[in-house]
């Protein structure tokens, strides 16, 4: 009989990787006390007798836990000390000889970097896929082989979904980052599930591998807690969403948030300005040193691509992780993002590196982001009537990106993939100064910080940031079309320039403003 494995912490021994004075088989047992699910063997060096050694006094620890064995590469060695199975690369046996070899009652894991590697282990009866590598790591030379997240959703979307296939992702994996990973992999329209986390360095590295482990696990399960535990349902009759956008704007000066901005050089005085207006306090980091310091204080985050520059893309990286890490809401603006193609290998690094709360862009940037090119770009600006379907265009990359998405346009459309938004306010004179999207971006930042401070959540162990972020985007926009509303009608107000400086100030009088009155707002 072959076991049935649960792949949930999966880790992949190097003994070279070991802490000095750690011995392997005390770091082993400690990370099997620790939560480990299953373990693979791998030996690069070593003679088979060796090999077959280390494998037996493997195998009798894992036997006292409980948790199967497999051997890297090695048929013959598997073969030799009777354990569950094997994993095979792409230059090894390959599958078919490794079953011929080991026969039906054994465990044959394939490693797949690619949509064709996957779909040809699935038809040829592989068990499970190792998919990676996900990040770079110091293990291996993996350099010309980083999928990302993105890569291994794309790959669990192409599987046969009756397949009994499990799946497994690797590389650069660790506490830090797993959230991070799983809800990038995961994609709510396939019905496939990551089955784990195969780890090497973040165990085996650790002078303590039983709290390593430990605090893998509890992350994987706390994800797994999240995405079956049915959520609340969610708020989408129009009068409870406005009555929570109008609480969220008010709350802005009692919680005054700390908001991060990596801006663009255009406007970065506009958006810190617009911050104080609402009632929060801006922070203008964009080197990497600052991040990690920071990050701790911050209500929010806004990544604005708008002048990214080599050493900012390094900040950005670094400042998303640490809001991933700690939580923090993460607002990208990817200003430009399909004009060319250094934009365009930046923002998919970035969506790369961490999960996004919030993306904002116009429909040039949503659509480049989507793949689409119904709508095109000239600079920094979208041209033409926008998309057909703009619901569908937000829908789907919400769904697919597993955050809220923002298209500014004369009409704005807002969507975490289950419900969206129409708002139809605003005034042609934000189209006519430069940077009003990108103070959109501010808000929304502000309003995402104020949602996840003030709202409460059981399971949020398992999530990236808490808060109603559709709510708190619809919020971000309203505050900032209202104002301009009311300021274009003002008499001190005589053309763009003007109309900026009134703007910022009717900012901060919104709690003055019946918003339920002024709102254009439809949720579907
Ligand atoms: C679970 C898991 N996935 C992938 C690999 C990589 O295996 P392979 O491609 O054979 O590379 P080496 O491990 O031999 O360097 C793995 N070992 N485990
Ligand atoms: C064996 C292997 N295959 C792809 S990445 C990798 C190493 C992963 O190591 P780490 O978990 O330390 O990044």
């Amino acid at each position: 009989m072959r076991s049935e494995i649960d792949y949930s912490v999966y880790l992949v021994t190097a003994r070279d990787l070991l802490p000095v004075g750690k011995h392997y088989l005390e770091s082993l047992e400690e990370s099997l006390q620790g939560g480990v699910t299953v373990v693979q063997l791998r030996e690069k060096t070593i003679d088979t007798g060796e090999f077959i050694q280390i494998a037996q006094s493997t195998k009798a620890i894992c036997d006292k836990y409980n948790t199967p064995l497999l051997i890297n590469d090695r048929i013959d060695v598997a073969l030799a000390i009777d354990c569950a199975g094997v994993h095979v690369g792409q230059s090894d046996a390959p599958l078919a000889v490794a079953r011929r070899l080991l026969g039906p009652n054994k465990v044959i894991g394939v490693s797949a970097g690619n949509i064709d590697q996957a779909i040809a282990a699935q038809k040829g009866g592989a068990d499970y896929l190792g998919i990676g590598a996900i990040y770079g790591t110091q293990t291996k030379d993996v350099s010309n082989k980083i999928m990302g997240p993105a890569g291994a959703r794309a790959v669990l979307a192409a599987l046969d979904p009756h397949s009994p296939i499990k799946t497994v992702v690797i590389g650069g994996i660790k506490s830090d980052n797993v959230l991070r990973v799983l809800h990038g992999v995961h994609f709510r329209d396939t019905k496939r599930y990551l089955d784990g986390v195969a780890v090497v360095s973040d165990i085996v590295s650790s002078p303590r591998p039983r709290k390593a482990t430990e605090n893998l696990a509890r992350l994987v399960q706390a994800f797994r807690n999240n995405e079956n535990t049915k959520p609340e349902p969610a708020i989408n009759d129009i009068d409870s969403v406005l009555n929570k956008v109008s609480e969220i704007i008010n709350a802005i000066p009692d919680q005054s948030p700390l908001i991060q901005q990596m801006a663009n050089i255009v406007t970065a005085n506009d958006q810190a300005n617009a911050t104080l207006a609402l009632g929060a306090s801006p922070v203008m980091a964009a080197v990497v040193g600052d991040q990690k310091d920071l990050n701790p204080h911050i209500g929010a985050l806004l990544i604005n691509m708008g002048t990214v520059s080599d050493e900012q893309k390094r900040a950005m990286l670094a400042g998303g992780r640490y809001s991933n890490i700690n939580k923090k809401p993460l607002i990208f603006d990817p200003v430009a993002v399909g004009a060319t193609s250094f934009r365009r290998e930046t923002g998919k690094e970035l969506l790369s590196h961490w999960h996004p709360t919030v993306i904002k862009g116009n429909a040039a940037e949503i659509g480049a982001l989507s793949g689409l090119n119904e709508v095109t770009t000239k600079g920094v600006d979208s041209v033409g009537p926008g998309f057909k379907d703009p619901y569908l265009v937000v829908r789907s990359l919400a769904n697919r990106e597993r955050c809220v998405v923002v298209m500014t346009g004369k009409d704005d459309y807002i969507s975490d993939g289950e419900r969206t938004a129409k708002i139809s306010n605003g005034h042609q004179l934000l189209g006519q100064i430069t940077g009003s999207g990108c103070v959109t971006g501010t808000a929304i930042a502000t309003c995402c910080a104020v949602a996840s401070m003030t709202e409460g959540d059981m399971n949020k162990d398992g999530k990236l940031t808490t808060g109603d972020h559709f709510i708190a985007s619809i919020a971000g926009v309203l505050a900032l079309e209202i104002s301009a509303e009311i300021a274009s009608t003002r008499n001190d107000v005589r053309g763009p320039n003007t109309f900026r400086s009134a703007w910022i100030d009717e900012m901060s009088n919104l709690d003055k403003i019946d918003l339920s009155k002024m709102s254009r707002v439809i949720v579907a």
